[in-house]
């Protein structure tokens, strides 16, 4: 039998910090490794803010490949004809303007998260997508993972019965005191404090496990609440806890949520109490590699653990890659696993929480 030839998507790939060179490493692994046939990636073009730095980046990162192009600005990926979509690695408050950018070039995106910074900016985002027939999508990678999938699957097959209670907390100790002020996390024009930079994956948690839930009937939450606390050496939030209530349909849950920029991560990161067990899902909670299932008796009291591993090739981001490769494939303009209404979900609880007074 003939065999089908791999899709090939040509990335675009704009900034050359932390986050866009983890991305291009995973691009680079062989999909085969984690048993991807239908799709592989190239990376066609990198655009930096200088010309040297984006040549440096494919240097260090991509092995100094000749065939990839260095550019000295973004606007130059944005207008590149071998690129089919852009990685968007930028701080948070650039992400709105370079998404457009790259939307009315007619190129399908893929941002980081958070995708934007409010969710006025998303709809607006949403709406150039849409005029312009490109695929948008928010890097929301833990999604894509192959633990996450299996968490879903196991929430919704029944034997837990329904959730009821989660708690997930994302903290990383960024030593906010000893960094410059311009330091994204800490910078209010770069969009820093601890909601908008951690606050995706905890939410992402509560999203997966209770919005998406079948019985939730795809019902916002009916309820938001949500507390900030500001460092004092800018105006950002150094933590936040939000909790959420979803009883608009057969499902009534409560998530509580937190993250912080001062502490270490928490074991467990993720917990969801089911009517029958829980849910124990390890930190960091952006990309975990194990999870424990409780199945409780009809006492309440442990009955049997399973604990399940997850090993692969590469860091985990390469899964992301591979869906927005498979959807523009298909023709899709979003997502299935992280649609536009996820995202849109995320930044409209991140603006009744009260991230944008200081921005
Ligand atoms: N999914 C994940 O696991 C992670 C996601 N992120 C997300 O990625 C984004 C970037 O984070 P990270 O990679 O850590 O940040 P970095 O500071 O390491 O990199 C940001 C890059 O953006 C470009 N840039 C453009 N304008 C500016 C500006 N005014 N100030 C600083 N940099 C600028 C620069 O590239 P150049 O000079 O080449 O133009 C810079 O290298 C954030 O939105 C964050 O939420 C971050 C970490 C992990
Ligand atoms: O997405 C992220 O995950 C890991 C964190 O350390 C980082 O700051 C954040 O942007």
């Amino acid at each position: 039998m003939a065999e089908i030839k791999p899709f090939a998507f040509r990335w675009g790939i704009i900034s050359t910090g932390f986050i866009a060179a983890c991305f291009v490493k995973d691009l680079l692994v062989d999909p085969e490794t984690r048993d991807v046939r239908d799709v592989v990636h190239h990376v066609a073009a990198v655009g930096s803010r200088t010309a040297a730095k984006a040549q440096e980046f494919i240097d260090k990162v991509a092995g100094g490949n000749k065939d990839i192009k260095a550019y000295g600005s973004y606007d130059e990926v944005f207008a590149d004809k071998d690129v089919d979509g852009v990685y968007i690695g930028t701080p948070h408050t650039f992400h709105y303007e370079n998404a457009l950018q790259a939307i009315k070039a007619g190129k399908h995106v893929l941002c980081e998260k958070p995708v934007t910074c409010n969710v006025a900016e998303l709809h607006s985002l949403i709406a150039a997508a849409k005029e312009h027939d490109v695929f948008l999508m928010e890097a929301l990678w833990t999604r894509f993972q192959p633990l996450s999938l299996e968490v879903k699957r196991i929430a919704e097959e029944g034997a837990l019965g329904l959730p009821v209670l989660l708690h997930a907390d994302l903290s990383g100790n960024f030593d906010i005191h000893n960094i410059p002020l311009t330091h994204r996390i800490l910078d209010p024009h770069l969009g820093g404090g601890a909601l908008l930079d951690i606050g995706p994956y905890p939410l992402f948690w509560a999203i997966l496990a209770l919005y998406e839930h079948p019985d939730n009937e795809h019902a916002n939450p009916t309820n938001v609440v949500g507390s900030m606390l500001k460092t004092p050496l800018t105006p950002v939030d150094s933590s936040t806890v939000f909790s959420l209530t979803f009883a608009a349909a057969k499902l009534c849950a409560q998530a509580s949520l937190s993250c912080s920029i001062t502490l270490n991560s928490m074991e467990p990161g993720v917990t969801i109490r089911f009517e029958r067990g829980s849910i124990l899902i390890s930190s960091p909670i952006y990309c975990p590699k194990e999870f424990t299932v409780q199945y409780l008796g009809k006492d309440g009291k442990l009955e049997r653990e399973e604990k399940k591993t997850f090993e692969y090739a590469g860091g985990g981001w390469h899964f992301q890659a591979d869906e927005v490769a498979r959807c523009v494939r298909d023709g899709r303009t979003e997502s299935l696993l992280w649609g536009h209404d996820k995202s849109l979900l995320e930044m409209s609880i991140f603006d009744e929480v009260g991230v944008y007074f200081y921005l």
